[in-house]
């Protein structure tokens, strides 16, 4: 192939990964904006963490004056949330909210899910924990019939990481110390994250059962105990509301 050839190919390559990659954007967006539509006037919504809960939370800047105010489930989602003049509440503040809103990494048609890809799980979990209704946004892509493609983050005290990852093969599945530059990656509670690779969950309330019995183990992020209560699922031909 001739270099203009070479050229015109990898920049046709360049333009259609970028077309790609704005489509799930937009994707987002779109579930984003649609589950304002959860969020009750006057009352204080739970925000979850990634890049929907991102446009999420853009979304809720536009009728802050409309809500009492947010709880966050990460760091980085409370100084999303104050950048936007939100009011960030502390959990031990509020006794219930109506709604938590979050994406997820996978969530099957029964409403379990993966969740944890952003290391926030922990919080997420008790924040969702105290909502009256999980509302999942998610583009289509996170549709799974059976979880497990996407590794199962688990949280866990660093002095426990070999005695749970010892635990952790034994329930089948690779674990794996998640990095961030290098270096192991420390959540916001001070604890490290084990991803299990190469899993099938077939049983996801039986698994979350398991892992979470695990000594030094904080959270898994099977969500399925409890699950999401509806799923706004951005689609081409638009959002797709499931309900659990
Ligand atoms: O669980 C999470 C963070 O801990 C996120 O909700 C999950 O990783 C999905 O992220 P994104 O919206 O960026 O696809």
């Amino acid at each position: 192939m001739s270099s203009r050839l070479v050229k015109i190919a990898s920049l046709l390559l360049f333009q259609d990964k970028a077309m790609t990659a704005m489509t799930q954007d937009e994707l987002k967006q779109a579930v984003a904006r649609e589950a304002i539509k959860y969020v009750v006037d006057g009352q204080i919504v739970g925000v979850g963490t990634g890049s929907t809960a991102n446009f999420f939370i853009d979304e809720l800047a536009k009728i802050k004056h409309r809500i009492k105010g947010a709880v966050a489930s990460s760091e980085a989602t409370a100084a999303r949330l104050r950048a936007h003049d939100i009011e960030v509440y502390d959990l031990n503040q509020v006794a219930t909210m109506p709604v938590y809103i979050d994406g997820a990494d996978e969530i099957t048609e029964q409403g379990a899910m993966i969740k944890g890809g952003g290391a926030a799980l922990t919080r997420e979990k008790i924040v969702a924990s105290v909502a009256e209704k999980f509302i999942c946004i998610a583009d289509g892509s996170k549709l799974v019939k059976v979880l497990g493609k996407f590794p199962l983050p688990v949280e866990v005290i660093p002095m426990a990481q070999a005695v749970v990852a010892r635990k952790l093969i034994k329930l089948g599945g690779e674990p794996r110390l998640r990095f961030k530059d290098g270096k192991p990656l420390i959540t916001d509670n001070g604890c490290v994250i084990i991803d299990m690779v190469d899993l099938k969950i077939t049983d996801p309330v039986e698994l979350e059962r398991q892992i979470n019995q695990i000594t030094g183990v904080v959270t898994v992020g099977l969500f399925a105990q409890q699950g999401a209560d509806v799923c706004l699922l951005g689609t081409p031909d638009g959002v797709k509301t499931l309900k659990f």
